[in-house]
């Protein structure tokens, strides 16, 4: 999963060769993940907030933040690959087939016996819209399916994922919020439903900072590689929600009571290397050779035998899926009341009107 200078050369002459126009998002992320892979991270002075071509450019290189030079080579082919089109097979990197480039908000490629999905809002620090975790339960559903032996979830630029995108509250539909809060508790059960349900390795590459659901869903997966650059953080009281992904069955599973309580209830920020001494991070990673360290243990664990790897996964997770959905069920309930309270009003208002953050 390693481009070379030769794929990264490749794939610049192939996005001169699109048959169709990508659209100003993608063009955009293209600009972005080039400047940073020939450049290095943004140093250019903000254009004026006139300059709308030249602010966009900027917004999206700086979005990238300290992505290595390597990395963001890399999700340039992955890019490209994912844009070229099935009329011209001969666009595509050798070996790496794009399985869905239709996808607004993903990148989806595989190669290697590995599926990976990674999240590609880099600008908005890959958090999820609606249509992303549509897409997500689309693109897992695929994986579930297709002929790789693992599936890696990962994100574009410095980010891991920022949660749950907050604009997700603004778009009310004419049933009025009541139906938004009981339409999004129905997504966010199926969505978590995927994860329970996913029946091979699954495997999170966390290159950068995590919030909210990204690590709730992490006690879900067989394996948490992460950047020693990356945190973990559940703001959830602080947001006037509370929690998802089943980490109220995983995470005291995982860590015991007293520490989950902290990190679920009190939102406490982990360490990389925190949240592996307690049990929620595999293994943690220098980040200057996070990429390489980690995708060639992943290409070694795709060579096992697939079947054997997920009759293991189906004997190790088989005993508590039933737990798991009652807790995702539970959780989407109390949240679904959590979404209408003024406490989660308030918190989501200061963060869109830039008064809050994390
Ligand atoms: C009525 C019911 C509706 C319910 C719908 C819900 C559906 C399912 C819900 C599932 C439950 C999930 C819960 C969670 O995940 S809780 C966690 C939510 N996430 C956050 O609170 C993070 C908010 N973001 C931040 O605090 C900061 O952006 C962050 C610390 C992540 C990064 O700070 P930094 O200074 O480095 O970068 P910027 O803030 O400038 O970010 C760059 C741009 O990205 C936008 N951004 C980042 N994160 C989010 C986000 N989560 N939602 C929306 N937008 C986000 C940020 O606004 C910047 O945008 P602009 O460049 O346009 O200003």
């Amino acid at each position: 999963m390693r481009a070379s200078q030769v794929d990264f050369e490749n794939a610049k002459n192939q996005v001169k060769l699109l048959k169709k126009d990508p659209g100003n998002e993608v063009k955009l992320q293209l600009y972005a993940l080039y400047k940073q892979a020939t450049e290095g991270p943004c140093k250019m002075p903000k254009p004026g907030v006139f300059d709308f071509v030249n602010k966009a450019k900027w917004d999206a290189w700086t979005g990238l933040g300290d992505l290595p030079q390597e990395t963001a080579r890399q999700n340039y082919v992955d890019l490209v690959s994912s844009l070229s089109s099935p009329e011209s097979p001969g666009q595509a990197r050798p070996g790496a087939e794009s399985k869905q480039g239709a996808y607004e908000t993903l990148v989806v490629t595989s190669e290697d016996g590995i599926t990976k999905i990674m999240l590609n809002r880099p600008a908005k620090k890959n958090a999820i819209t609606t249509k992303m975790y549509q897409e997500l339960m689309l693109a897992l559903q695929a994986a579930g399916k297709d002929d790789s032996a693992l599936t890696v979830l990962t994100g574009n630029g410095d980010y891991y994922c920022s949660g749950n995108d907050l604009t997700n509250f603004t778009d009310i539909p004419p049933g009025g919020v009541e139906q938004k809060a009981k339409d999004s508790a129905v997504l966010l059960r199926d969505f978590v439903s995927c994860f329970i349900d996913f029946p091979k390795p699954l495997i999170a590459v966390v290159n950068g900072p995590a919030v909210g659901i990204s690590v709730t869903l992490l006690g879900l997966f067989d394996a948490v590689y992460a950047s020693d650059r990356a945190t973990f953080h559940t703001p959830f009281s602080h947001l006037g929600q509370s929690p998802e992904g089943c980490s109220t069955y995983t995470f005291p599973k995982i860590m015991g009571s007293a520490k989950a309580a902290e990190v679920l209830i009190f939102g406490k920020k982990l360490t990389a290397g925190e949240a592996c001494a307690q049990g929620l991070v595999t293994q943690v990673f220098p980040d200057s050779t996070f990429q390489k360290e980690v995708w060639a243990r992943l290409k070694a664990f795709a060579k096992l035998p697939p079947n054997a790897m997920r009759a293991s996964k189906e004997v190790l997770r088989r005993g508590e899926r039933e737990q798991l959905h009652a807790a995702n069920a539970e959780e989407c309930r109390v949240l679904q009341g959590r979404w209408l309270s003024d406490e989660c009003a308030n918190a989501v208002m200061a963060f869109l009107s830039r008064r809050a953050k994390l």
